[in-house]
Protein backbone atom coordinates (compact mmCIF):
# COMPACT_ATOMS: atom_id res chain seq x y z
CA UNK A 1 0.00 0.00 0.00
CA UNK A 2 1.19 3.38 -0.88
CA UNK A 3 0.63 5.42 2.33
CA UNK A 4 -1.28 8.83 0.56
CA UNK A 5 0.35 11.95 1.47
CA UNK A 6 -1.45 14.46 4.34
CA UNK A 7 -3.35 17.10 2.95
CA UNK A 8 -2.29 20.76 4.06
CA UNK A 9 -6.04 21.71 5.58
CA UNK A 10 -7.31 24.94 4.76
CA UNK A 11 -8.10 25.83 8.37
CA UNK A 12 -5.83 27.32 10.71
CA UNK A 13 -6.48 25.07 13.51
CA UNK A 14 -4.66 24.65 16.94
CA UNK A 15 -4.12 20.37 17.59
CA UNK A 16 -6.22 20.96 20.89
CA UNK A 17 -9.93 20.96 19.68
CA UNK A 18 -11.40 21.43 22.77
CA UNK A 19 -9.57 24.96 23.25
CA UNK A 20 -9.68 26.50 19.57
CA UNK A 21 -13.04 26.27 19.08
CA UNK A 22 -14.49 26.63 22.27
CA UNK A 23 -16.65 29.58 21.49
CA UNK A 24 -17.27 29.16 18.05
CA UNK A 25 -20.48 26.96 17.80
CA UNK A 26 -21.95 27.77 15.02
CA UNK A 27 -19.25 27.47 12.37
CA UNK A 28 -18.33 24.36 13.69
CA UNK A 29 -20.33 22.24 11.14
CA UNK A 30 -19.43 24.25 8.04
CA UNK A 31 -15.54 23.49 8.83
CA UNK A 32 -16.43 20.28 10.26
CA UNK A 33 -17.48 18.88 7.10
CA UNK A 34 -14.47 20.60 5.20
CA UNK A 35 -12.43 18.59 7.69
CA UNK A 36 -13.98 15.18 6.82
CA UNK A 37 -12.86 15.54 3.38
CA UNK A 38 -9.45 15.52 4.39
CA UNK A 39 -9.86 13.21 7.79
CA UNK A 40 -12.91 11.24 6.09
CA UNK A 41 -14.64 8.93 8.79
CA UNK A 42 -13.25 5.45 9.43
CA UNK A 43 -16.75 3.93 9.01
CA UNK A 44 -17.86 5.56 5.39
CA UNK A 45 -14.52 4.12 4.67
CA UNK A 46 -14.44 0.67 6.15
CA UNK A 47 -15.16 -0.60 2.25
CA UNK A 48 -11.32 0.89 1.72
CA UNK A 49 -9.97 -0.19 5.00
CA UNK A 50 -11.21 -3.69 4.71
CA UNK A 51 -10.02 -3.68 1.05
CA UNK A 52 -6.64 -2.77 2.14
CA UNK A 53 -6.05 -4.84 4.99
CA UNK A 54 -7.48 -8.08 3.18
CA UNK A 55 -4.82 -10.62 3.73
CA UNK A 56 -2.76 -8.83 5.95
CA UNK A 57 -2.15 -8.82 10.05
CA UNK A 58 -4.07 -5.86 11.17
CA UNK A 59 -2.81 -5.22 14.86
CA UNK A 60 -4.97 -2.69 17.03
CA UNK A 61 -3.98 0.06 18.83
CA UNK A 62 -6.59 2.46 20.74
CA UNK A 63 -6.54 5.16 23.39
CA UNK A 64 -8.31 5.18 26.55
CA UNK A 65 -9.83 8.79 27.52
CA UNK A 66 -11.84 10.35 24.88
CA UNK A 67 -11.99 7.14 22.80
CA UNK A 68 -12.97 4.13 24.75
CA UNK A 69 -14.65 6.47 27.45
CA UNK A 70 -16.18 10.00 27.43
CA UNK A 71 -14.31 12.96 28.88
CA UNK A 72 -16.11 13.92 31.91
CA UNK A 73 -15.88 16.06 35.16
CA UNK A 74 -14.16 13.19 37.45
CA UNK A 75 -11.20 11.83 35.82
CA UNK A 76 -11.97 8.76 38.36
CA UNK A 77 -15.58 8.42 36.99
CA UNK A 78 -14.13 7.65 33.27
CA UNK A 79 -15.63 4.44 32.82
CA UNK A 80 -16.15 2.67 29.73
CA UNK A 81 -19.79 1.10 29.05
CA UNK A 82 -20.46 -2.46 29.20
CA UNK A 83 -21.17 -2.59 25.47
CA UNK A 84 -17.65 -0.87 24.71
CA UNK A 85 -15.73 -3.02 26.74
CA UNK A 86 -17.54 -6.56 24.76
CA UNK A 87 -16.25 -4.84 21.34
CA UNK A 88 -12.64 -4.67 23.07
CA UNK A 89 -13.04 -8.09 24.08
CA UNK A 90 -14.31 -9.05 20.52
CA UNK A 91 -11.75 -7.18 18.30
CA UNK A 92 -8.73 -8.87 21.18
CA UNK A 93 -10.61 -12.37 19.91
CA UNK A 94 -9.41 -11.71 16.25
CA UNK A 95 -6.58 -8.68 16.50
CA UNK A 96 -3.56 -8.20 18.26
CA UNK A 97 -4.95 -4.96 20.66
CA UNK A 98 -3.02 -2.99 23.09
CA UNK A 99 -4.05 0.08 25.13
CA UNK A 100 -1.84 2.84 25.20
CA UNK A 101 -2.80 5.37 27.67
CA UNK A 102 -1.82 8.39 29.55
CA UNK A 103 -2.78 6.48 33.06
CA UNK A 104 -1.22 4.51 35.24
CA UNK A 105 -1.11 1.08 33.87
CA UNK A 106 -2.58 -0.07 36.87
CA UNK A 107 -5.43 2.15 36.36
CA UNK A 108 -6.17 1.59 32.98
CA UNK A 109 -6.70 -2.14 33.84
CA UNK A 110 -8.83 -1.46 36.06
CA UNK A 111 -11.05 0.41 33.81
CA UNK A 112 -10.90 -2.25 31.18
CA UNK A 113 -10.75 -5.18 32.39
CA UNK A 114 -9.99 -7.26 29.82
CA UNK A 115 -7.90 -10.19 29.78
CA UNK A 116 -7.11 -10.67 26.33
CA UNK A 117 -5.70 -7.36 25.37
CA UNK A 118 -1.51 -5.74 26.18
CA UNK A 119 -1.52 -2.06 28.31
CA UNK A 120 0.67 0.70 28.34
CA UNK A 121 0.10 3.01 30.56
CA UNK A 122 1.87 6.27 30.93
CA UNK A 123 1.72 7.78 27.79
CA UNK A 124 3.43 4.01 26.70
CA UNK A 125 6.43 4.45 29.22
CA UNK A 126 5.08 1.00 31.37
CA UNK A 127 4.06 -1.58 29.19
CA UNK A 128 2.97 -5.27 29.56
CA UNK A 129 3.57 -7.90 27.16
CA UNK A 130 3.60 -12.16 27.86
CA UNK A 131 7.20 -12.99 28.68
CA UNK A 132 7.70 -15.24 25.29
CA UNK A 133 7.63 -12.15 24.01
CA UNK A 134 10.84 -11.05 25.98
CA UNK A 135 12.58 -13.03 22.69
CA UNK A 136 11.79 -9.87 20.67
CA UNK A 137 12.51 -5.71 21.14
CA UNK A 138 14.87 -4.35 23.26
CA UNK A 139 15.51 -5.96 26.78
CA UNK A 140 17.24 -2.94 28.52
CA UNK A 141 13.77 -1.64 30.40
CA UNK A 142 12.51 -5.10 30.75
CA UNK A 143 11.40 -6.52 33.91
CA UNK A 144 9.91 -9.76 34.48
CA UNK A 145 7.24 -11.00 37.48
CA UNK A 146 6.54 -14.26 38.74
CA UNK A 147 3.23 -15.72 38.01
CA UNK A 148 1.51 -19.26 37.78
CA UNK A 149 2.84 -20.00 34.62
CA UNK A 150 6.11 -19.08 35.34
CA UNK A 151 6.18 -20.62 38.96
CA UNK A 152 5.19 -24.32 37.24
CA UNK A 153 8.13 -23.41 34.44
CA UNK A 154 10.42 -23.02 36.95
CA UNK A 155 9.16 -26.05 39.35
CA UNK A 156 9.61 -28.36 36.05
CA UNK A 157 13.01 -26.98 35.40
CA UNK A 158 13.94 -27.79 39.32
CA UNK A 159 12.18 -31.45 38.57
CA UNK A 160 14.98 -32.00 35.80
CA UNK A 161 18.29 -29.89 36.65
CA UNK A 162 19.82 -28.75 39.89
CA UNK A 163 18.49 -25.51 39.61
CA UNK A 164 19.20 -22.22 41.83
CA UNK A 165 17.88 -18.68 41.61
CA UNK A 166 20.59 -16.06 42.77
CA UNK A 167 19.25 -12.62 43.54
CA UNK A 168 19.96 -9.27 45.34
CA UNK A 169 17.05 -9.76 47.34
CA UNK A 170 16.76 -11.07 50.77
CA UNK A 171 17.22 -14.88 50.87
CA UNK A 172 13.69 -15.02 52.16
CA UNK A 173 11.95 -12.47 50.24
CA UNK A 174 13.25 -14.27 46.79
CA UNK A 175 11.50 -17.86 49.04
CA UNK A 176 8.34 -15.89 49.16
CA UNK A 177 8.07 -14.48 46.11
CA UNK A 178 8.58 -17.87 44.30
CA UNK A 179 7.75 -20.63 46.74
CA UNK A 180 9.33 -23.44 45.21
CA UNK A 181 10.67 -26.01 47.63
CA UNK A 182 13.04 -28.20 44.82
CA UNK A 183 15.61 -25.52 43.89
CA UNK A 184 18.47 -23.44 45.89
CA UNK A 185 18.04 -20.00 46.75
CA UNK A 186 21.07 -17.59 47.24
CA UNK A 187 20.11 -14.10 48.54
CA UNK A 188 22.09 -10.52 49.28
CA UNK A 189 23.59 -11.17 45.37
CA UNK A 190 24.97 -14.97 46.57
CA UNK A 191 26.01 -13.91 49.87
CA UNK A 192 23.55 -15.96 51.48
CA UNK A 193 23.62 -19.49 50.25
CA UNK A 194 21.02 -22.21 51.17
CA UNK A 195 21.20 -25.78 50.28
CA UNK A 196 20.11 -29.35 51.23
CA UNK A 197 23.19 -30.92 53.56
CA UNK A 198 24.80 -33.43 50.95
CA UNK A 199 26.63 -30.19 50.11
CA UNK A 200 28.94 -30.26 52.90
CA UNK A 201 30.62 -32.60 50.89
CA UNK A 202 31.50 -30.28 48.93
CA UNK A 203 33.58 -27.18 48.75
CA UNK A 204 34.48 -23.80 51.55
CA UNK A 205 33.52 -25.12 54.70
CA UNK A 206 34.45 -22.44 55.93
CA UNK A 207 31.44 -19.91 56.27
CA UNK A 208 28.78 -22.84 56.72
CA UNK A 209 26.63 -23.99 59.08
CA UNK A 210 24.36 -26.57 59.31
CA UNK A 211 20.76 -25.96 60.12
CA UNK A 212 17.37 -27.57 60.13
CA UNK A 213 14.88 -25.78 58.41
CA UNK A 214 10.86 -25.41 58.91
CA UNK A 215 10.14 -28.22 57.24
CA UNK A 216 12.71 -30.36 59.53
CA UNK A 217 15.28 -30.80 56.33
CA UNK A 218 18.70 -30.53 56.97
CA UNK A 219 20.14 -27.39 55.58
CA UNK A 220 23.01 -26.15 55.16
CA UNK A 221 23.48 -22.71 55.27
CA UNK A 222 26.48 -20.64 53.45
CA UNK A 223 27.30 -16.98 54.53
CA UNK A 224 30.50 -15.03 54.23
CA UNK A 225 29.58 -12.09 55.44
CA UNK A 226 27.64 -12.68 58.62
CA UNK A 227 29.98 -10.24 60.51
CA UNK A 228 28.79 -7.26 58.74
CA UNK A 229 25.15 -7.77 60.01
CA UNK A 230 25.39 -5.41 62.75
CA UNK A 231 27.06 -2.58 60.54
CA UNK A 232 24.68 -3.07 57.73
CA UNK A 233 21.87 -2.47 60.21
CA UNK A 234 23.63 0.45 61.53
CA UNK A 235 23.98 2.03 58.00
CA UNK A 236 20.15 1.12 57.36
CA UNK A 237 19.49 2.98 60.45
CA UNK A 238 21.59 6.03 58.76
CA UNK A 239 20.13 5.50 55.04
CA UNK A 240 16.18 5.45 56.56
CA UNK A 241 17.07 9.20 58.20
CA UNK A 242 18.21 10.35 54.72
CA UNK A 243 15.33 8.60 52.67
CA UNK A 244 13.15 9.94 55.14
CA UNK A 245 13.28 13.67 54.16
CA UNK A 246 13.40 12.15 49.97
CA UNK A 247 9.75 11.82 49.11
CA UNK A 248 9.23 8.75 47.59
CA UNK A 249 12.76 7.25 48.00
CA UNK A 250 13.35 4.32 50.52
CA UNK A 251 15.54 1.74 51.98
CA UNK A 252 14.81 -2.10 51.18
CA UNK A 253 16.59 -4.64 53.98
CA UNK A 254 17.84 -7.25 51.63
CA UNK A 255 19.64 -8.47 54.74
CA UNK A 256 23.27 -8.26 53.78
CA UNK A 257 22.84 -6.17 51.80
CA UNK A 258 20.34 -2.43 50.96
CA UNK A 259 18.81 -1.53 48.35
CA UNK A 260 18.14 2.77 48.55
CA UNK A 261 15.41 2.87 45.98
CA UNK A 262 14.67 6.13 43.80
CA UNK A 263 11.57 5.26 41.21
CA UNK A 264 9.12 6.65 42.79
CA UNK A 265 11.03 9.94 43.60
CA UNK A 266 8.96 12.22 41.72
CA UNK A 267 6.43 11.97 44.95
CA UNK A 268 8.35 15.61 45.93
CA UNK A 269 6.73 16.91 42.58
CA UNK A 270 3.64 15.97 43.08
CA UNK A 271 3.62 16.87 46.55
CA UNK A 272 4.33 20.09 45.72
CA UNK A 273 1.84 20.33 42.66
CA UNK A 274 -0.73 19.05 45.07
CA UNK A 275 -0.06 21.84 47.39
CA UNK A 276 -0.60 24.30 44.56
CA UNK A 277 -4.28 22.43 43.21
CA UNK A 278 -5.43 22.36 46.87
CA UNK A 279 -5.73 26.78 46.80
CA UNK A 280 -7.13 26.87 43.11
CA UNK A 281 -10.60 25.62 43.34
CA UNK A 282 -11.54 22.30 40.78
CA UNK A 283 -7.69 21.89 40.33
CA UNK A 284 -6.60 18.49 40.96
CA UNK A 285 -3.15 16.31 40.45
CA UNK A 286 -3.59 12.43 39.26
CA UNK A 287 -0.76 10.12 39.29
CA UNK A 288 -0.31 8.72 36.80
CA UNK A 289 2.62 6.51 38.10
CA UNK A 290 5.89 7.55 35.53
CA UNK A 291 4.11 10.83 34.78
CA UNK A 292 1.53 13.06 36.69
CA UNK A 293 -1.54 14.95 35.50
CA UNK A 294 -2.90 18.47 36.50
CA UNK A 295 -6.65 18.75 35.77
CA UNK A 296 -7.86 21.96 35.31
CA UNK A 297 -11.37 20.91 33.56
CA UNK A 298 -13.21 21.95 36.84
CA UNK A 299 -11.33 25.60 37.43
CA UNK A 300 -12.89 29.06 36.72
CA UNK A 301 -11.52 30.53 33.50
CA UNK A 302 -9.96 33.14 35.24
CA UNK A 303 -7.38 31.20 37.58
CA UNK A 304 -6.57 28.70 34.47
CA UNK A 305 -3.55 30.96 33.82
CA UNK A 306 -2.44 31.05 37.34
CA UNK A 307 -2.53 27.33 37.45
CA UNK A 308 -0.51 26.88 34.87
CA UNK A 309 1.87 29.56 35.91
CA UNK A 310 2.38 27.85 39.71
CA UNK A 311 3.05 24.50 37.95
CA UNK A 312 5.55 26.31 35.44
CA UNK A 313 7.42 27.81 37.63
CA UNK A 314 7.52 24.98 39.76
CA UNK A 315 8.84 22.72 37.23
CA UNK A 316 11.72 24.50 36.01
CA UNK A 317 13.62 23.49 39.11
CA UNK A 318 12.69 19.65 37.50
CA UNK A 319 14.83 19.78 34.11
CA UNK A 320 14.32 15.87 33.73
CA UNK A 321 10.57 16.38 33.20
CA UNK A 322 8.35 18.50 30.79
CA UNK A 323 4.85 19.39 30.73
CA UNK A 324 2.72 18.75 27.77
CA UNK A 325 -0.67 19.53 27.59
CA UNK A 326 -3.64 16.94 26.67
CA UNK A 327 -7.75 18.23 27.00
CA UNK A 328 -8.04 20.49 30.13
CA UNK A 329 -5.01 18.60 31.48
CA UNK A 330 -1.33 19.41 31.94
CA UNK A 331 0.70 16.22 31.79
CA UNK A 332 4.18 16.54 33.68
CA UNK A 333 6.20 13.90 32.03
CA UNK A 334 10.09 12.24 32.58
CA UNK A 335 12.26 13.68 29.44
CA UNK A 336 12.76 10.64 27.53
CA UNK A 337 12.88 10.14 23.74
CA UNK A 338 9.88 7.53 24.45
CA UNK A 339 6.10 8.89 23.38
CA UNK A 340 3.39 6.72 22.65
CA UNK A 341 4.35 6.36 18.98
CA UNK A 342 7.80 4.51 20.33
CA UNK A 343 5.25 2.21 22.55
CA UNK A 344 3.33 1.31 19.24
CA UNK A 345 6.87 0.35 17.50
CA UNK A 346 7.76 -1.57 20.79
CA UNK A 347 4.83 -3.32 21.05
CA UNK A 348 5.14 -4.20 17.38
CA UNK A 349 8.48 -5.63 17.62
CA UNK A 350 7.48 -7.35 20.96
CA UNK A 351 4.62 -8.95 19.89
CA UNK A 352 7.18 -10.14 16.49
CA UNK A 353 5.66 -7.83 13.79
CA UNK A 354 9.05 -6.59 13.68
CA UNK A 355 9.76 -5.75 10.25
CA UNK A 356 6.93 -7.87 8.58
CA UNK A 357 5.71 -5.79 5.34
CA UNK A 358 2.39 -7.91 6.22
CA UNK A 359 1.24 -5.72 9.26
CA UNK A 360 -1.37 -2.90 9.32
CA UNK A 361 -1.37 -1.13 12.83
CA UNK A 362 -4.42 0.85 13.42
CA UNK A 363 -4.05 3.52 15.86
CA UNK A 364 -7.39 5.06 17.20
CA UNK A 365 -7.17 8.32 19.96
CA UNK A 366 -8.55 11.68 20.45
CA UNK A 367 -5.82 13.63 22.15
CA UNK A 368 -2.40 15.44 21.85
CA UNK A 369 0.06 12.67 22.80
CA UNK A 370 -2.00 10.16 20.23
CA UNK A 371 -0.16 12.22 17.25
CA UNK A 372 2.71 10.53 18.07
CA UNK A 373 1.45 6.81 17.54
CA UNK A 374 0.05 8.79 14.08
CA UNK A 375 3.34 9.83 13.12
CA UNK A 376 4.93 6.86 13.80
CA UNK A 377 1.93 5.23 11.61
CA UNK A 378 2.48 7.46 8.69
CA UNK A 379 6.88 6.85 8.88
CA UNK A 380 5.64 2.95 8.95
CA UNK A 381 4.03 3.66 6.13
CA UNK A 382 1.56 1.14 6.58
CA UNK A 383 -1.71 1.01 8.64
CA UNK A 384 -4.49 3.78 9.86
CA UNK A 385 -4.21 6.58 11.84
CA UNK A 386 -7.89 7.60 12.93
CA UNK A 387 -8.63 10.50 15.37
CA UNK A 388 -11.23 10.75 17.10
CA UNK A 389 -12.90 14.26 17.46
CA UNK A 390 -16.26 15.94 17.14
CA UNK A 391 -14.53 19.57 15.75
CA UNK A 392 -12.22 19.86 13.00
CA UNK A 393 -8.33 20.06 14.11
CA UNK A 394 -4.94 19.44 13.21
CA UNK A 395 -3.77 16.28 13.04
CA UNK A 396 -1.70 13.72 11.62
CA UNK A 397 -4.28 11.04 11.38
CA UNK A 398 -5.58 9.59 7.88
CA UNK A 399 -9.31 8.60 9.54
CA UNK A 400 -11.42 10.36 12.00
CA UNK A 401 -14.67 9.03 14.35
CA UNK A 402 -16.71 11.47 15.74
CA UNK A 403 -16.51 10.07 19.47
CA UNK A 404 -16.59 6.50 21.34
CA UNK A 405 -19.74 5.40 20.30
CA UNK A 406 -18.21 5.78 16.74
CA UNK A 407 -15.83 3.91 18.16
CA UNK A 408 -17.59 1.22 19.51
CA UNK A 409 -19.19 0.86 15.97
CA UNK A 410 -16.21 1.03 13.77
CA UNK A 411 -14.97 -2.08 16.63
CA UNK A 412 -17.46 -3.77 16.19
CA UNK A 413 -18.14 -3.66 12.36
CA UNK A 414 -13.72 -4.41 12.34
CA UNK A 415 -14.62 -7.91 14.70
CA UNK A 416 -17.63 -8.77 12.37
CA UNK A 417 -15.40 -8.71 9.40
CA UNK A 418 -12.63 -10.41 10.66
CA UNK A 419 -15.19 -12.91 12.06
CA UNK A 420 -16.69 -13.16 8.57
CA UNK A 421 -13.05 -14.06 6.79
CA UNK A 422 -12.28 -16.45 9.67
CA UNK A 423 -15.43 -18.83 8.89
CA UNK A 424 -15.14 -18.25 4.79
CA UNK A 425 -11.15 -20.16 5.83
O1 LIG B 1 -3.93 8.82 26.87
P1 LIG B 1 -5.28 8.90 27.50
O2 LIG B 1 -5.83 7.58 27.93
O3 LIG B 1 -6.26 9.66 26.63
O4 LIG B 1 -5.03 9.80 28.82
C1 LIG B 1 -4.85 11.22 28.71
C2 LIG B 1 -5.38 11.90 29.98
O5 LIG B 1 -6.70 11.35 30.12
C3 LIG B 1 -7.40 11.63 31.34
O6 LIG B 1 -7.80 12.99 31.34
C4 LIG B 1 -8.81 13.28 30.38
O7 LIG B 1 -10.00 12.54 30.70
C5 LIG B 1 -10.60 12.89 31.99
C6 LIG B 1 -11.79 11.97 32.21
O8 LIG B 1 -12.70 12.02 31.16
C7 LIG B 1 -10.99 14.39 31.98
O9 LIG B 1 -11.56 14.76 33.21
C8 LIG B 1 -9.72 15.23 31.70
O10 LIG B 1 -10.08 16.62 31.59
C9 LIG B 1 -9.08 14.78 30.37
O11 LIG B 1 -7.84 15.48 30.14
C10 LIG B 1 -6.55 11.30 32.53
O12 LIG B 1 -7.26 11.64 33.70
C11 LIG B 1 -5.19 12.00 32.46
O13 LIG B 1 -4.38 11.64 33.56
C12 LIG B 1 -4.50 11.54 31.17
O14 LIG B 1 -3.24 12.19 31.08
Amino acid sequence: MVYPQLPSGPLNMESNSEESFHDNEDVIDDFYDIWLKNHPSALSSFEEIKSVAHEKQMVVFLDYDGTLSPIVNNPDQAFMSTEMRSAVREIGEHFPTAIISGRSRDKVFQFVRLNNIYYAGSHGMDISTPSVSLNYGNHKHQTRTIDEKMRSAVREIGEHFPTAIISGRSRDKVFQFVRLNNIYYAGSHGMDISTPSVSLNYGNHEHQTRTIDEKGNDVVNFCPVRDFLPRIQTIKDKLEKIAKDIKGASVEDNKFCLSVHFRCVNEEIKDKLEKIAKDIKGASVEDNKFCLSVHFRCVNEENVGKLKEMVESTMEFYNDFRITEGKKVMEIRPIINWDKGRALQYLLDTLGFENSSNVLPIYIGDDKTDEDAFKMIKSIGRGFPVAVSTTPKETEALYSLRDPTEVMSFLILLAKWKMGCTLVN
